[in-house]
């Protein structure tokens, strides 16, 4: 396995960026140079005087890097926020594996720790026999889950435990998202999961107004994904 993480989610919108952003500034503290990607966004804005996706301009800046990378960053970026299958094919684009992985080298020789968003959840589609999934397998990542803490979560990340595993891949770890600060039994729900999953909870990022993914950081300890 390569030196590196590929951070996946319960769902879409359950905290992966401001999860992974966290990490980076984490592993920043414990002197990792990070090398961040977000391969395949959905949903493009003017950003800074051009066209780019919020995650990916988070995952740079809490890297570090400068905007030159963002092509490597996002090799793959799509207009439309919606399955990426989808807009791809609304747009013309191809979603191709030699692309994303040739971004993948480049970026992974400037760094010393990968930090990888995936798309939504673990399955999502991306082209024909070609998904999420096959983004953390083909770069040789082990996974860390991001439980978007709300009702439904014990199911969904139970169930994105058994498809990391049925791929061969490692759960590095997991980490609560307090995404609903009103979950009732939040606590019961997190104990719930620790009994249950075969990997560390690597911390529990609390609610923020405003997430700050470097105040966040100080709820992790990544020391378990460091050689
Ligand atoms: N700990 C938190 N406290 C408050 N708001 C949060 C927290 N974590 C995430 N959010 C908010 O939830 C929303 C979704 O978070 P985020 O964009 O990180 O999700 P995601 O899983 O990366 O989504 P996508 O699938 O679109 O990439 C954002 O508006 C974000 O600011
Ligand atoms: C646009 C959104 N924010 C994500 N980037 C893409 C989520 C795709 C989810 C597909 C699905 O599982 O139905
Ligand atoms: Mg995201």
């Amino acid at each position: 396995m390569r030196r590196g993480v590929f951070v996946t989610g319960t769902d879409t919108g359950v905290g992966k960026t401001v999860a992974a952003c966290a990490l980076v500034h984490a592993l920043r503290a414990r002197g990792m140079r990070v090398a961040p990607m977000k391969p395949v966004a959905a949903g493009a804005s003017p950003i800074d005087g051009r066209l780019a996706n919020e995650d990916s301009v988070a995952l740079l800046r809490a890297a570090g890097w400068s905007d030159d990378a963002l092509g490597d960053v996002t090799p793959i970026l799509l207009t439309e926020p919606m399955a990426p299958h989808i807009a791809a094919q609304r747009e013309g684009v191809r979603i191709e594996r030699k692309t994303i992985f040739a971004a993948f080298e480049r970026l992974a020789s400037r760094g010393d720790f990968a930090v990888v968003e995936g798309v939504g959840g673990f399955r999502v589609p991306l082209a024909a026999g070609f998904d999420a999934s096959d983004l953390a397998r083909e770069m040789g990542l082990p996974v860390v889950l991001v439980v978007g803490m709300r009702l439904g979560c014990l199911n969904h990340a139970l169930l994105t435990e058994l498809a990391i595993a049925a791929e061969g891949l490692p759960l590095a770890g997991w980490i609560a998202n307090t995404i609903d600060p009103a979950m009732p039994v939040l606590e019961e729900n997190i104990a719930t999961l620790r009994e249950r999953l075969q990997a560390p909870l690597l911390g529990i990022l609390p609610h923020q107004r405003a997430p700050d993914a470097e105040r966040l950081s100080r709820h992790l300890d990544v020391s378990s994904l460091l050689p």
